[in-house]
């Protein structure tokens, strides 16, 4: 009977975070305005800043007026602008959201900063290191808050996988294995993420998550990419190296290997459904996650320990976190908790949990590092100056 239960709460989840309750505005909640019309800001904005009593999505510019305001209107979206640099140059603007692609995240970044904006700045944080260094150098200049939006960093879940990890009760982590991958058809032939000189790339799109994951589990820098191998998307050439997929294979430190997998596209019919799944295994055990990048949706993870049975976990907002409980409901999203975290930083509270310009910046030095052994060269840095 208990999976009857499972799923009326899965079916009652996956509604209200469709379908959030409405929080009635503070007087001095933060106000947000988000760069371009993008798929993305529904899920990772939009929708997260109903339920947020603290944020109000007032603005959206976009590079045509029309899909601006079509954009406006379907989401209740207050203030239109008809370039990205009037939204930013508008007082009434504290925050923005940056969703471009990749390769325009290292230019609005700066701008935004320079018009003393705090930016939600979405993964990857940059095409290469040096700019993502730079960002977090001119904010700190600035006084302002930028996060890299590696929004699946905030959910209990993989608090909890890295709770057991790192408590050391299946003794020392010897080997990582983490995949993010979608059958063909996925994305549209035509995405931007197939385009070179807008820092596409699997890697940068996909990759990157098993790569902090792993990262962020063991709470250390590969040393080095043993292996790397891409599979060349149908936009690449010679001169704009671009991967449809990556396999990598990393060395950590004390003994430990990872290997990670992403691909945009794999083919039809090996895979009809996303793969999203980590798995580590220890001196004593191993632990396994499902979906660790949207487990609001669905998730579970289970952990074998020597000589016991396996058991199986779920972890929402009330589920069974022995580390400090955070601030949350069930049906919030990732991006959910990630809009608290954002907003409690910029007021001056303490947020459950933050990921560090450190990190964002040891993240795209790894993603370098893949990069270069696989081939494909590192992705282009942007001609934007000061
Ligand atoms: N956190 C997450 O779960 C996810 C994060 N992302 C990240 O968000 C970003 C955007 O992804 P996604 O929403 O899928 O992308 P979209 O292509 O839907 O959106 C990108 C936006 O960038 C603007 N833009 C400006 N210049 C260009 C250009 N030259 N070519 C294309 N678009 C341009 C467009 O805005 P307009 O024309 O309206 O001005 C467009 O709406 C990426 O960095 C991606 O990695 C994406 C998906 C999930
Ligand atoms: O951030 C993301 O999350 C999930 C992926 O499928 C997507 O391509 C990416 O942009």
């Amino acid at each position: 009977m208990t999976w009857v239960f499972d799923f009326i709460a899965l079916v009652k989840r996956n509604y209200t975070l469709q379908h959030p309750p409405v929080a009635p505005k503070d007087d001095d909640a933060l106000r947000i305005g988000t760069l371009g019309a993008a798929r993305i800001t529904p899920e990772a904005l939009i929708l997260p800043a109903r339920s947020h009593p603290g944020v109000v999505v007032t603005a959206v510019a976009a590079r045509n007026p029309a899909r601006a305001r079509e954009f406006a209107q379907k989401h209740g979206i207050p203030r239109v602008f008809d370039s990205y640099q009037e939204l930013l140059d508008d007082p009434d603007i504290d925050a923005v959201y940056n969703p471009l692609p990749n390769g325009l995240h290292y230019e609005w970044t700066m701008k935004a900063i320079t018009a003393w904006k705090h930016v939600l700045l979405e993964k990857p944080s940059c095409n290469t290191a040096d700019e993502t260094r730079r960002i977090f150098q001119y904010a700190e200049e600035k006084g302002v808050l930028v996060l890299e939006a590696f929004h699946y960093r905030w959910h209990p879940a993989v608090h909890r996988v890295r709770e057991i990890v790192q408590s050391g009760e299946l003794g020392a982590v010897k080997r990582l294995d983490g995949a993010l991958t979608v059958p063909s058809g996925w994305f549209p032939r035509d995405d931007v993420r197939y385009d070179w000189t807008m820092g596409g790339g699997c890697m940068m799109d996909m990759g990157v998550y098993p790569l902090s994951f792993i990262r962020w589990l063991l709470d250390a820098e590969p040393i080095s990419v043993i292996s790397a191998s891409a599979i060349p998307a149908h936009t690449s050439t010679l001169s704009a190296p671009l991967d449809r997929g990556t396999t990598a294979l990393l060395s950590f430190p004390n003994d430990v290997t990872a290997s990670l997998t992403c691909d945009s596209a794999t083919p039809l019919p090996w895979e009809i459904m996303p793969k999203v799944e980590m798995k580590i295994e220890c001196e004593r055990g191993s632990v396994y996650i499902l979906n660790f990048v949207q487990p609001t949706a669905y998730h579970y993870v289970t952990v074998h320990r020597q000589g016991k049975r396996p058991t199986t976990e779920k972890i929402y907002s009330s589920g069974p976190l022995s580390q400090k409980k955070f601030k949350g409901e069930d049906w919030w999203t990732t991006y959910r908790y990630q809009l608290e975290a954002f907003v409690d930083k910029i007021r001056g509270r303490e947020p459950d949990y933050w990921m560090s310009a450190e990190d964002s910046i040891k993240q795209m030095e790894a993603v370098e590092m893949i990069y270069r052994k696989s081939g494909m060269g590192v992705r282009p840095a942007s001609t934007y100056t000061l």
